[in-house]
């Protein structure tokens, strides 16, 4: 695979997701950082969306419920270069149904190499990076040159 430097925008797309055992550190998440993620774009899961927006007053775009098909959704949009941050609290504790789903989704975000936080530390980090706030490049499959190959 051969790749080539993108940028990820000053003002950027995050989607926030969370599975059931992890809403309320989402939410306790959104709201320490209220301030921050009140510059960008949010998206998120179904559920995960309508909690935030409820405990937070944050607009958040919501998608489909994560087992009904809003993991691919944001996934597809991850693909579509529509995403510049993924926060994803996923819980290490219980099986999902939409496992498969899960592991679609962390994929795709490695793929095409989108910051992605998983748990709450993660996340703190990032989110008070300098890099939150600016434009930086990062290495994407070069997608004109692999369809070259083919
Ligand atoms: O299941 C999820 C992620 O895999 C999250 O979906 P909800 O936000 O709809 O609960």
């Amino acid at each position: 695979m051969e790749f080539i430097t993108k940028p990820l925008p000053a003002n950027k797309r995050v989607a926030l997701v969370a599975h059931d055992h992890r809403k309320s550190a989402m939410i306790q998440w959104c709201s320490r950082h209220r301030t921050s993620l009140q510059k960008h774009y949010l998206l998120a899961t179904g559920t995960t969306g309508g909690k935030i927006e409820a405990a937070t007053g944050l607009k958040v775009e919501k998608l489909l419920s994560g087992p009904l098909g809003g993991d691919q959704q944001l996934g597809a949009r991850i693909s579509e270069g529509k995403v510049d941050f993924l926060v994803f609290f996923w819980d290490p504790f219980e099986p999902m149904p939409h496992d498969p789903d899960v592991k679609a989704l962390l994929r795709i975000a490695a793929v095409w190499n989108i910051p992605v936080a998983c748990n709450s530390s993660s996340a703190d980090m990032m989110v008070q990076s300098a890099l939150m706030e600016r434009s930086f490049g990062r290495e994407v499959p070069d997608y004109q040159c692999y369809l070259k190959q083919r």
